[in-house]
C-alpha cells in the first residue's frame, strides 16, 4: 500500500531524474547529496556554510544521538532542528550499521540489537520500535527503518538471512511510525547483497509494506564500484518511479555521477568532510592531496573560477602550509571547500537532466576530472 508522497518529479533524462521532496523543515531539490552531521555538528563548519555551500538536507546519526546527548533530552530541547540550529530538513539513519561499524559486543537478535556504548560501555538495545522511537523524539523529517546491513564480501545465507530480517524489521518500523504528523517520512532500505535474486526479493517486498521513499542500502561497504552499480541497475528499476531512491553511505564525485545517471535521486557521505580533515580537495580536476610538498610554492587557488571563495582564493601553498603544520583551519578550509565542490557538482546534474543534457555533462566532467591537475 503506497504513502501519501511528497515528491515531484520534474525531469527526468535517460534514467537520470530531477525532482523537489518537500518535507516539514523545507524543500530538497534532487538530486540531493546530504553531508554526515553524524553528532549534530559538521565537522568544522558553521551551519551558515553549509547552507551556503548550497545544502538543502543534512544527516544526522540515530546511534550517536541516543548515546550522547540522548534522544529525549533532544526533543526536550525542542529536537534537531532547534537544539543544533540547523533549521531545514533532516534525515536520521537507524542505527542498525553504525552499530555493526562502532560498537563492540553486539549482538543481532530477531528482536533488536544489542551493543556495548562505545561512549561508556553501557549496555544499550536497538529494536525496530526504539530506533523510530528515537528518530521521532529527534524530530527527523525523515527516518530510517532498522535493517541489517552485512559488509561484502558475504555468504548467500547470511545475505538472506539478513535482508529477510531487515523485511521483518520494515514491517515493525512502519507500524511504529504510524504515529507521526503528516509530512514527516519513513524510507525503506532495500538489502540483499551483491545477488541480483536477492535485490529484487527485498524490492518488491518492501514496495507492498509501502514507504514514503526507498533507500538502497548494503552498499559501499568494500564492494567494488562495478558491484555497487551493478546493484543499482537491478534494483532503481524495481522502485516505484514517484518515489524518491536513496543511496545509502555513497561516496567520490564519480559514484554520484554515475549513480544519477542509473536513477539515484538522494546521497550521503562522509568523504567530503571527512578527506577535508585529512587534507585532500575536491574540484573539477579531480582529487588533490595537499599534504603533497608539490604544492609548496603554488601561488594558484584550488580553481579561480569556482563560485566558492574559499575555493577562488587561497593559494594552494597557504593550504598545503595549514595542512602540514596541522592547523584547525586547513580542516575548515577543505571541508567547506569539499562540501561546496559536492553541491556545485550536484546542482550541475539537476540543471543538466532539467535542460535534457546530463549525457553531455556527464563526459565534460569525467573529462575535467580525468585531465587531472594541471
Ligand atoms: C573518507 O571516507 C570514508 O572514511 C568513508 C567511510 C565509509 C564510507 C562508506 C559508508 N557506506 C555505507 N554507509 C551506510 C549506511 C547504511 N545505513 C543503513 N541503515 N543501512 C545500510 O545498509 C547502510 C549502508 C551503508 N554503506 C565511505 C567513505
Amino acid at each position: 500500500m503506497s504513502l501519501p508522497n511528497h515528491f515531484e518529479l520534474l525531469a527526468t533524462n535517460g534514467a537520470a531524474r530531477t525532482g523537489r521532496l518537500t518535507t516539514p523543515h523545507g524543500v530538497v531539490q534532487t538530486p540531493a547529496f546530504m553531508p554526515v552531521g553524524t553528532a549534530g555538528a559538521m565537522k568544522g563548519l558553521h551551519w551558515r556554510e553549509v547552507r551556503d555551500a548550497g545544502t538543502d538536507i543534512v544527516l544526522g546519526n540515530t546511534y550517536h544521538l541516543m548515546l550522547r546527548p540522548g534522544a529525549e533530552r533532544i526533543a526536550a530541547l525542542g529536537g534537531l532542528q532547534a537544539f543544533t540550529g540547523w533549521n531545514g530538513p533532516m534525515l536520521t539513519d537507524s542505527g542498525g550499521f553504525q552499530v555493526m561499524s562502532l560498537s563492540d559486543l553486539r549482538k543481532v537478535s530477531e528482536k533488536a540489537v544489542t551493543f556495548r556504548s562505545h561512549i561508556d560501555g553501557a549496555k544499550v538495545e536497538l529494536s525496530p520500535e526504539r530506533s523510530i522511537e528515537v528518530q521521532r523524539l529527534l524530530g527527523a523529517d525523515i527516518a530510517m527503518q532498522m535493517d541489517e546491513c552485512v559488509r561484502l564480501p558475504a555468504t548467500r545465507d547470511d545475505i538472506e538471512r539478513a535482508m529477510r530480517l531487515s523485511l521483518r524489521w520494515a514491517e515493525r518500523s512502519k507500524r511504529a511510525f504510524e504515529t507521526a504528523p503528516d509530512g514527516y517520512m519513513l524510507f525503506g532500505i532495500v538489502q540483499g547483497g551483491d545477488i541480483p535474486e536477492m535485490r529484487h526479493i527485498s524490492a518488491r517486498e518492501l514496495v507492498k509494506i509501502g514507504f514514503h521513499g526507498y533507500a538502497i542500502g548494503g552498499l559501499a561497504v568494500g564492494e567494488p564500484q562495478a558491484v555497487m552499480l551493478a546493484m543499482i541497475d537491478e534494483t532503481a528499476p524495481a522502485l516505484p518511479v514517484d518515489c524518491p531512491r536513496y543511496l545509502m553511505g555513497v561516496g567520490t564525485p564519480e559514484d554520484l555521477l554515475e549513480a544519477v545517471a542509473r536513477g539515484i535521486d538522494m546521497f550521503d557521505c562522509v568523504m567530503p568532510t571527512r578527506n577535508g580533515r585529512h587534507g585532500m580537495a575536491f574540484t573539477r580536476f579531480g582529487q588533490i592531496n595537499l599534504r603533497n610538498a608539490r604544492h609548496a610554492d603554488d601561488p594558484r587557488p584550488l580553481d579561480e573560477e569556482s563560485e566558492w571563495p574559499a575555493t577562488r582564493d587561497y593559494s594552494r601553498a597557504y593550504l598545503h602550509h595549514l595542512v602540514r603544520s596541522g592547523e584547525t583551519l586547513g580542516a575548515m578550509l577543505l571541508s567547506e571547500i569539499n562540501v561546496a565542490y559536492y553541491q556545485h557538482l550536484m546542482r550541475g546534474m539537476r540543471e543538466a537532466i532539467s535542460q535534457g543534457i546530463f549525457a553531455d555533462f556527464r563526459e565534460r566532467t569525467r573529462a575535467g576530472w580525468a585531465k587531472g591537475d594541471i
